[in-house]
């Protein structure tokens, strides 16, 4: 029989650590028979730790019936914080590292490596990136594209997500910010491109206060707008902003909005700059390079 789960509201606070995906509210799913009250943990062997819970991983546990060790029935989950009663946690679940924070509560911790991949509309960014996965195993993630999710997941925000896209303005960034939070947790990769984010200074500064995370560089396609808006009225792929009048304004944007981010980046010494105007092949040239050594530096 599967564990039945009972519903739990998670308030998931921010991380506070330098590259660090750090969630302190950890809960322990564990057979009914060993209430929180009357249990001794170090006799606990059958659980699953999950930093919160949702209806993903609810789903999650179910298919997996991690009522493994003869256990059935009901589960009950509690939360722990306890550093001496969890020696025995094993260190991977589910691909994630666990460990015990600052304080000795347990926690998720999951050290990531971000580049930010940023250039106007039409650079090449998605294009360039898909090389990148392939030959340096990144995880690409796109702003944009969780952005264009959200809005078929039929989420609550998903009006609100088309309206600014089809008008070419920035989504607010505590919606892009949990988006792009949310896939580098259930990503079993450490290292990330960031495509299209940030976009300007409000995404920059609060992505940097909620995760904590600096990015290793960023990576910049340079090209001038008379190629780009050739390459965006071209790239049919049915998208509601790939119109002249809407390009436009993501040009305008992207000028006002986004080049200070790359600027602030580039007063840091973080920003690679690549001449995005030649061919896929040429700028990936120029892509490899920049990885080939920043591996080596790593
Ligand atoms: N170097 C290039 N030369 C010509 N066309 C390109 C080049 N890079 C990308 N494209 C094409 O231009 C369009 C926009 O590229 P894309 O990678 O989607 O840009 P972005 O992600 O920066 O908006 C796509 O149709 C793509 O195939
Ligand atoms: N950080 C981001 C990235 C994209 N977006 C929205 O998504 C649209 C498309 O972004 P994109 O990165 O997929 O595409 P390009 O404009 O780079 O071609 C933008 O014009 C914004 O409306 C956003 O609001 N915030």
């Amino acid at each position: 029989m599967c564990p039945v789960l009972p519903s739990v509201a998670v308030n998931v606070p921010w991380p506070t650590r330098p590259g660090v995906i750090s969630f302190p509210s950890i809960f322990l799913l564990l057979p009914h028979s060993l209430q929180p009250q009357t249990h001794n943990t170090s006799q606990i062997r059958n659980f699953v730790l999950v930093h919160s819970i949702t209806r993903r991983i609810i789903v999650q546990l179910r298919q997996k019936r991690v009522d493994t060790n003869g256990y059935c029935g009901r589960c009950c989950i509690i939360r722990v914080g306890l550093r001496q009663s969890f020696h025995h946690v094993p260190s991977v679940i589910w691909g994630s590292e666990w460990c015990l924070d600052a304080n000795g509560s347990l926690s998720i911790e999951k050290k990531v490596k971000v580049v930010f991949v940023l250039g106007g509309p039409g650079s090449g960014k998605g294009t360039q990136c898909a090389n990148i996965v392939e030959h340096f195993g990144y995880t690409h993630l796109s702003a944009g594209d969780l952005l264009r999710a959200e809005i078929k997941s039929g989420s609550e925000n998903g009006t609100m997500i088309q309206n600014m896209i089809t008008e070419g303005k920035i989504v607010p960034s505590e919606v892009t910010i949990k988006l792009l939070q949310r896939a580098m947790l259930e990503s079993e990769n450490d290292k990330f491109l960031i495509d299209g984010f940030p976009r300007n200074e409000e995404n920059r500064a609060a992505f940097e206060r909620v995760t904590k995370i600096v990015p290793e560089f960023v990576l910049f396609f340079d090209c001038a707008e008379e190629e780009m808006e050739l390459r965006l009225l071209n790239r049919n792929q049915g998208r509601v902003d790939d119109n002249i009048e809407t390009i436009r304004k993501r040009f305008k944007v992207f000028v006002e909005s986004s080049l200070p981010v790359i600027e602030y980046y580039s007063s840091r010494g973080k920003v690679r700059k690549i001449d995005a105007g030649r061919s896929v092949e040429e700028v990936f040239e120029a892509v490899k390079s920049i990885f080939s050594s920043a591996t080596v530096v790593a």
